[in-house]
């Protein structure tokens, strides 16, 4: 398989089931993250150590974790966004990406987690310095990557800066956060032209929040990039609850596979596995 064409593909379960107004059982989800360990993706966004107040479907985590049955290469990411979240991920050797959410949008910092951009850069800092000596690695998001949608400043240059700023405290995994779905294929080309090539030390993908009509122009266009990174949840389900009214969903993982089968990209994809992960789908999200 040739380094080129490798896709890194995380699924987000997490990010699918966060704003889900029914509580899914503890058991469903276990069951549901175990099976997705079998399809073989290479990350597997599998839960948050947040406030239970502001994200309750996300309050079963630890219990949720002690039940997976961790395989193959598939790596495990949590989101934190502030110490007393890494402290709990960091309670688990088995997870190997800690997820934090730094926007781009103080409106944004401020709804997700009732933070300034500076005071979330302080978190970051003080995380990265408790994630020395670990296996675990921070993977900062930079949300509203692409655009807000509340009026706040915005300008392309400063995922390239932000980048920049944060890879110097030795943060080597970015996503490119589309959190409400406002990028367009030729904003995204312009940025993934320029921080690829900028930052090749670096691991730097697409979390494309997208629409029916946008994904695969979006998609297409990080792809074309040289975009090699891809968060996907299957169903498309999913969405920060704090950003916007109504959840948008994230990137369909049935899409994302579709199209890199298209473009003849290699992938480590157990049908049969999907194809019950698809199943349970169905089953969870009602
Ligand atoms: C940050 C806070 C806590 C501030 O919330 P706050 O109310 O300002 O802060 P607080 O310090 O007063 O804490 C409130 C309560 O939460 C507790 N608490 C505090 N921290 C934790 C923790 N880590 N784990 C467990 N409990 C915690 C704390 O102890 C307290 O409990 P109480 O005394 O009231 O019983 C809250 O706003 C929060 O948890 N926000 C989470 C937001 C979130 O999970 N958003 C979704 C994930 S990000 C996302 O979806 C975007 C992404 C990743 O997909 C990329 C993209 O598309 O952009």
């Amino acid at each position: 398989m040739s380094n080129q064409n490798r896709v890194i593909i995380t699924e987000c379960p997490r990010d699918a089931m966060q704003g889900w107004p029914r509580l899914i059982a503890t058991e469903q989800k276990i069951r549901y993250l175990n099976v997705l360990m079998r399809v073989g993706f290479d990350v597997l966004d599998f839960g948050s150590f947040v406030s239970p107040k502001a994200v309750p479907q996300m309050a079963d985590t630890d219990e949720v974790l002690k039940g997976l049955e961790k395989r193959g290469g598939t790596q495990l990411l949590a989101i934190i966004v502030n110490e007393r979240g890494a402290e709990r991920a960091l309670a688990y050797p088995q997870i190997d990406l800690l997820g934090f959410p730094f926007s781009l949008s103080e409106t944004f910092q401020q709804r997700n987690a009732h933070q300034t951009m500076q005071q979330a850069l302080e978190q970051v800092k003080h995380i990265q310095a408790m994630l020395e000596g670990t296996q675990a690695q921070m993977l900062i998001y930079l949300s509203m990557g692409f655009g807000n949608p509340y009026g706040d400043p915005y300008h392309e240059d400063w995922v390239y800066a932000w980048i920049d700023r944060l890879a110097a405290l030795g943060i080597r995994y970015f996503a490119l956060a589309d959190t409400v779905a406002l990028a367009h294929p030729d904003l995204i080309r312009r940025i993934f032209q320029r921080v690829l090539p900028a930052f090749p030390e670096l691991h730097i993908g697409a979390h494309l929040h997208v629409t029916p009509h946008n994904w695969q122009q979006n998609l297409q266009a990080a792809f074309e990039s040289g975009c090699r990174r891809f968060d996907s949840a299957l169903g498309g389900y999913g969405g920060c609850p704090m950003a916007a009214d109504q959840l948008t969903g994230n990137l369909a993982t049935e899409q994302l596979i579709e199209y890199l089968k298209n473009q003849s990209v290699p992938l480590s994809i157990h049908q049969e596995w999907l194809q019950k992960a698809r199943q349970m789908v169905a089953e969870i999200f009602v």
